[in-house]
């Protein structure tokens, strides 16, 4: 079995979150001990420069690589105002897939025109919304959609910017409810049977919109190249014809996100790497074509925010059966954290309020809820927990609070951006009473 510190190292987490003299783990330079006293846990904390050090990261991929770009973060990852600021500051524009992902987006202050909506099926709402609002692209992504923005930008008398979700075929390396490219999936105009070609026929024939290029995203928790050279490819030969046989004002090729991280032991290349794989990749895909490479836009989520973020729980109640498991229980689960329920996924985790001492035996994580699926991490190499330690969960900055719920009417947890040693309060923690405020009583409730 490895040992949990191994598993730092291997994981990155002892270089990202160091520990202090008292042995706390530090996040962003602030205490997790002090964290969960002024905050309370769960709590989620950010290491705010570790984003921004991704982004940059991403920013001198592109300029090394010299091509023209543009990157779009996610936010369904996680989608709160701050983040929306601190992407919006570090030069990102931000993809969003809801009305209230916009909301939130246009709430921070982020102009409409750095803003992307996608989704498989938007609204007449989300869509007027967006057009109303000046947003600066639309990724149209099947042929009601292109009815309907007709009918809309029509009515606002508002032209809007799309790109072509193009259903590629290819198959990504990952879980297969994460997995978006290939050909049996509900997103984007199917290139096999000729959709493609058919959207570009009709957009042309629409005044209110204009064509700036083409979309695919193949899936999420992605490490290898291949799937993107592939993609690549494909993509530049749709490209062409959009460009030459429909000529379409084509300067865009989106090729999505999907940039895997590590959790525990995965071999996952730097994302640094990867992103440099795809952009030679859709360079030498279209130098076989004698083209130059056009603006190319990515759309990573989890790369930007995953590793910032630790999750803290305080340890309340143990369960050990002999010969059997242990199991420690923690007081959140997976109202704030369903990705093992739903994907099976891994973590890695530490005792944050104090250096881990011998022994280390397997515990089981498991959460709060009413729900024997509610675990967090099977068998975690440990140092025997006691109630009132701290749990620290890395690599839980995306896709956690975003699809957390209120499952048992637990309130969600706060979440915090640490700093230079500064923690700054960037969602309020929910009460019992947020849980029920939109609730309306059959009768006034009486004596
Ligand atoms: C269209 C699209 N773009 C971008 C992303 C972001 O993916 P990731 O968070 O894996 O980078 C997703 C989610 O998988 C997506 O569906
Ligand atoms: N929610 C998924 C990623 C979905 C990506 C959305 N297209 C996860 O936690 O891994």
């Amino acid at each position: 079995m490895k040992s949990e510190h191994l598993l730092d190292a291997r994981t990155g987490v002892d270089a990202h979150f160091p520990r202090n003299a008292e042995g706390h783990l530090l996040i962003g330079g602030v205490s997790a001990v002090h964290l969960a006293l002024q905050f309370g846990t769960p709590l989620i904390a950010y290491d705010e420069g570790l984003i921004r050090d991704t982004i940059r990261a991403f920013h001198r991929v592109f300029q090394e690589e010299r091509v023209p770009y543009q990157i779009s973060y996610a936010s369904k990852a996680f989608c709160t105002m701050a983040i929306c600021q601190l992407v919006h500051e570090e030069g990102l524009g931000i993809d969003v897939v809801s009305g209230g992902e916009l909301y939130t987006a246009l709430a921070a202050g982020v102009p409409a025109s750095k803003l992307h909506l996608h989704g498989n099926n938007k609204t007449p709402e989300e869509l007027e919304y967006a057009i109303e609002s000046g947003i600066g692209a639309v990724i149209v992504d099947n042929f009601d959609e292109i009815d309907l923005l007709a009918e809309l930008t029509a009515k606002a008398g508002r032209p809007v910017d799309v790109l072509v979700r193009v259903a590629p075929g290819v198959e990504a390396h990952t879980h297969d409810y994460i997995s978006t490219g290939q050909q049996d999936s509900k997103f984007g105009f199917d290139l096999a049977s000729h959709q493609v070609q058919e959207a570009f026929a009709r957009l042309k024939g629409v005044e209110t919109v204009r064509v700036i290029g083409i979309h695919a995203h193949i899936g999420s928790q992605i490490f290898d190249v291949n799937g993107f050279q592939l993609l690549a490819e494909r993509m530049a030969a749709v490209y062409e014809q959009g460009l030459r046989d429909f000529e379409l004002p084509f300067s865009v090729l989106n090729l999505g996100g999907g940039f895997g991280i590590q959790y525990t032991d995965e071999e996952a290349p730097p994302v640094a790497d990867l992103l440099r794989g795809v952009i030679r990749a859709a360079k030498a895909a279209f130098a076989a074509r004698g083209m130059a490479v056009p603006t190319l836009w990515i759309e990573p989520g989890r790369s930007i925010v995953g590793p910032a973020g630790v999750t803290l729980y305080r340890v309340g109640t143990r369960k050990i059966i002999p010969g059997v498991r242990n199991y420690v229980a923690i007081d959140g689960g997976m109202t704030d954290n369903p990705r093992l329920a739903l994907y099976g996924a891994k973590y890695h985790a530490t005792l944050a309020n104090r250096l881990p001492d011998v022994p280390h035996r397997p515990w089981s994580v498991a959460g709060k809820c009413c729900e024997s699926g509610d675990m967090l991490i099977w068998d975690l190499p440990l140092a025997d927990p006691e109630p009132g330690d701290l749990l620290a969960v890395f690599a839980t900055g995306a896709y956690t609070y975003a699809m957390a719920s209120h499952y048992n009417r637990i309130p969600k947890p706060a979440v915090v951006f640490c700093r230079d040693g500064e923690a700054k309060l960037v969602v309020r923690r929910e009460t019992w009473a947020d849980v029920a405020r939109l609730d309306e009583p059959l009768r006034e409730p009486g004596p």
